[in-house]
């Protein structure tokens, strides 16, 4: 099978090729230089040079912040992008796998804070989000073969997310604030990306068709973002990476001052997928260790 990936140079494009380096098929990795997923010139002669069998696009504007006064390349990206490779794939009979986000939601369930299933409302908060879903709902609407997974709270040993933020704000020795009341599943694109393999590696004659639709896919607990700091920390000095322990202060999310709203609980219920694909919902302890490891190796 031929695959174009999209977004190749992020995290989660960079943790997809090491998942399937070794793997039958044939992985076309495109980053931005490559191919830019707002130009729809580009995407065509892409699909014409290649033909793939499949795309997986893990291309996206994440900046949350920068997004509440970007709103216009936020959705070009997230929005209007998606929609148009969506079409392609429609018309091409490529197979897609495309990835959404927690901030779809509000923070506020209606039956209470459980996580959220696939299908309950979105409603998101922030310009990131109001993009991300408008991307769902266009790639859904576009009846191509897609498996879309949304996802949450990222990291890995690439790119710049939490865990990395952290350990840096912790070598500069000044306390850090961490918000205690935005809680949702730490996830790492490491596991997301195995379970893009299990998809890559699906055997139509012997389970069925690959499963399309709206799936959740992140971290099997639900924690604090004070809680993950907390994590991260007490992992970062067991490995010897920090010089010493930064003091971590608790504040509430109105106190830490950022343009975009984020959700008071975006915790996601992966057990739809799970059970489809026999994998686990993602191991956020086992892999902070991991890439806490591969960091250190990497002398970061
Ligand atoms: N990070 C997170 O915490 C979460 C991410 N997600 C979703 O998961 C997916 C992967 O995210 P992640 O790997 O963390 O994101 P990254 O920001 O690490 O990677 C996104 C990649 O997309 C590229 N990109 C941006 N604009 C374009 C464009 N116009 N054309 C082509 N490529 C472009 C970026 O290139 P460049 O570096 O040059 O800007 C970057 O390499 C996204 O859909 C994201 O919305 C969902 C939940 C949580
Ligand atoms: C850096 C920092 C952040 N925070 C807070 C701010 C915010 O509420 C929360 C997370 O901030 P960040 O900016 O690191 O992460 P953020 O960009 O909000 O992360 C999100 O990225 C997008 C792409 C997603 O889809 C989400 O699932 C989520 O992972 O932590 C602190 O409390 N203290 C700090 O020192």
């Amino acid at each position: 099978m031929k695959i174009l990936l999209l977004g190749a140079a992020g995290q989660l494009g960079r943790c997809v090729q090491d998942a399937l380096r070794d793997g039958p098929d044939q992985l076309v990795p495109l980053t931005r230089h490559d191919l830019d997923l707002t130009d729809l010139d580009q995407l065509r002669a892409a699909f014409d040079q290649h033909r793939p069998d499949m795309v997986i696009n893990a291309a996206a504007y994440n900046a949350v912040d920068l997004a509440e006064t970007e709103a216009e390349p936020a959705h070009r990206v997230n929005a209007q992008g998606p929609g148009r490779l969506a079409e392609l794939c429609l018309h091409t009979d490529t197979d897609l796998i495309h990835f959404s986000t927690d901030y779809v939601f509000d923070g506020q369930p209606l039956t209470g804070p459980a996580p959220y299933k696939e299908q309950a409302a979105p409603h998101p908060l922030s310009v990131y989000g109001a993009s991300k879903l408008a991307g769902e709902q266009v790639v859904l609407a576009s009846a191509c073969r897609v498996t879309m997974i949304r996802t949450s709270w990222l990291f890995s040993e690439y790119g710049t997310n939490f865990v990395k933020t952290m350990l840096r704000l912790a070598n500069a020795a000044e306390p850090i604030q961490v918000v205690t009341d935005q809680r949702g599943c730490p996830t790492y694109a490491g596991d997301l990306a195995q379970v893009v393999k299990r998809l890559v590696a699906w055997d139509p004659s012997v389970a069925g068709p690959r499963p399309t639709g709206l799936f959740h896919y992140a971290g099997n607990s639900v924690l604090s973002w004070y809680d993950f700091a907390q994590a991260i920390v007490a992992s970062a000095i067991a490995h010897g990476l920090l010089r010493q322990r930064p003091t971590l202060v608790p504040i509430k999310a109105a106190e830490f001052q950022s343009p975009a709203l984020r959700p008071a609980y975006s915790a996601l219920d992966s057990s739809l997928l799970t059970q489809q694909l026999g994998v686990p919902a993602s191991d956020w302890q086992r892999a902070l260790l991991l890439v806490l490891a591969r960091l250190k190796a990497d002398g970061r």
